[in-house]
């Protein structure tokens, strides 16, 4: 058997500590697959967090840029996370140095992912990514290998474990957002700053490389539209149940007339479409190719799962794949067309918090109609039924609008009318539909 390869690792954390335990537990198991021991000779960490993890026979080694350059080492597994400093010094010092590279980091690849990749290329090094995108899912092998003969329409899908995990407790066990949010945090899903899941951004950053693979463009994050799942009430969820949805967040990356859309939001899914199915911390990534179209469905966050893609990275490179990190060279990516969000074609769900008086519902619907907009359904409640509205004689009652298929555009400008009309108290709720 050929000699090993040797394994320097940055960060003890959730994932870096499920990567110690695979490669010790399976040694003998993954020698056999890469046809070559895979070893781990030098961690480097602030602490060590699990105090069950057998160091004994691994050095430490104290700073991270110390290990990147560390003369032993042929690969580097950065899994300290965040885009700036230590995790992209790190990085850009082990591909300087000439070793290959494998990292979780989503944040990192989102910001610097084609800088970083030209310097793997350049030396001929690996650098690679798979548990970035979708935790354990092998999508971006999938997209850079297996769909090479496609050319991709959209690719969509559940992003975000957190997130996912949070609204499917909400809605099944009534608990509050707060306390599906410390669960998943306990659980090991949730980034070191949660607001990474919560507000979106960790989904737009993991789109944005999706997009990048799918349709061989630059990575262009800041072109993602994004809005997180802090503002979904148990009420829309229980009123999506009503009308034959789920709603979860997700990620959308579609080729469009005027450019390629990049969108993150909370969206209701059709409860008999694959998507609505997925419930907790599972990921589901959908990809519309010309020849294949295939869902994606596995954990997306979590120690082990994440560890297993990491291990699947460092098993290639033992094995001498090489392979350029986005599918093609830096230099042949694209720019991309941005698709204004403006432009942006679907179906809405609309919750109103509308004043109960007469002339109301004739108000909206004219507003409505004025920007051509075809309603599909109007739920009207009572008082102090769903929706947090309070009992009270002049307490709004929620209005529940689903639109057929219209613009963004129509919907805001129908929307800032209705609030000038005064007929609604409060910012209306507004979720996008997605069909299949
Ligand atoms: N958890 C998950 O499910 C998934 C995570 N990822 C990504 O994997 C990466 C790691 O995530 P995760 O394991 O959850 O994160 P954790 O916060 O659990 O672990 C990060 C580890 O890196 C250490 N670290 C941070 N800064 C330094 C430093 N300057 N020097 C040495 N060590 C440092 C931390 O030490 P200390 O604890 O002392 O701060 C900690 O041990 C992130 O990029 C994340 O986005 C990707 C997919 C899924
Ligand atoms: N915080 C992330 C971890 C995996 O990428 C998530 O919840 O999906
Ligand atoms: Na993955």
């Amino acid at each position: 058997m050929a000699g090993s390869l040797k394994v320097g690792l940055a960060g003890l954390g959730t994932v870096g500590s499920s990567v110690v335990r695979i490669l010790q537990d399976k040694a003998a198991k993954l020698a056999a697959k890469a046809g070559r021991p895979v070893e781990l000779v030098a961690v480097c960490a602030k602490e060590v967090r699990d105090k069950n993890l057998d160091l004994a026979t691994v050095r430490w080694v104290d700073h991270p840029f110390a290990l990147a350059a560390d003369p032993e080492i042929d690969v580097l597994v950065e899994l300290m996370g965040g885009e700036g400093d230590p995790a992209k010094t790190t990085v850009e010092t082990a591909l300087k140095a000439g070793k290959h590279v494998v990292t979780a980091n989503k944040a990192l690849i989102a910001r610097h992912g084609a800088a970083l990749a030209r310097a793997a290329e350049d030396r001929n090094v690996a650098f690679n990514f798979e548990a970035a995108v979708a935790g354990g899912i092998p999508v971006i092998k999938t997209l850079r290998e297996g769909l090479v003969a496609n050319r991709i329409d959209r690719v969509w899908g559940i992003l975000n474990g957190t997130c996912n995990y949070i609204l499917t407790r909400m809605l099944d066990e009534k608990l509050s957002f707060e306390d599906c949010l410390k669960e998943a945090q306990r659980l090991g899903y949730a980034e070191a700053n949660p607001a990474f899941d919560v507000d979106g951004f960790d989904t737009a950053h993991k789109l944005a490389i999706l997009t990048s693979l799918a349709f061989g463009t630059e990575i262009d994050c800041d072109a993602v539209y994004v809005e997180g799942i802090r503002s979904i009430s148990l009420a829309d969820l229980e009123m999506a149940d009503e009308l034959g949805y789920r709603v979860k967040l997700l990620g959308v990356a579609v080729r469009a007339d005027s450019g390629i859309e990049q969108r993150v939001h909370p969206t209701m899914v059709p409860k008999d479409s694959p998507l609505a199915q997925v419930g907790g911390v599972t990921n589901a990534v959908k990809i519309d190719g010309d020849a294949v179209s295939l869902t994606l469905i596995g954990p997306g966050a979590g120690g082990p799962a994440t560890a297993s893609a990491v291990v699947s990275d460092l098993c290639d490179i033992a094995r001498g794949d090489r392979i350029a990190p986005f599918g093609r060279s830096v230099d042949r990516l694209v720019r991309p067309r941005r698709a204004p969000m403006q432009h942006h074609a679907g179906g809405y769900y609309i919750r109103l918090a509308a004043i109960d008086k007469p002339g109301t519902a004739a108000t909206i619907a004219r507003r409505m109609a004025d920007e051509l907009i075809s309603l599909e359904s109007i739920v009207q409640r009572r008082r102090g039924s769903r929706g947090e509205v309070p009992a009270s004689a002049d307490a709004p009652a929620p209005v529940v609008l689903i639109t057929y298929a219209t613009s963004e555009d129509a919907v805001r400008r129908a929307l800032a009318a209705i609030e000038r009309d005064g007929v609604i108290v409060g910012p209306p709720q507004v979720i996008r539909i997605e069909q299949n």
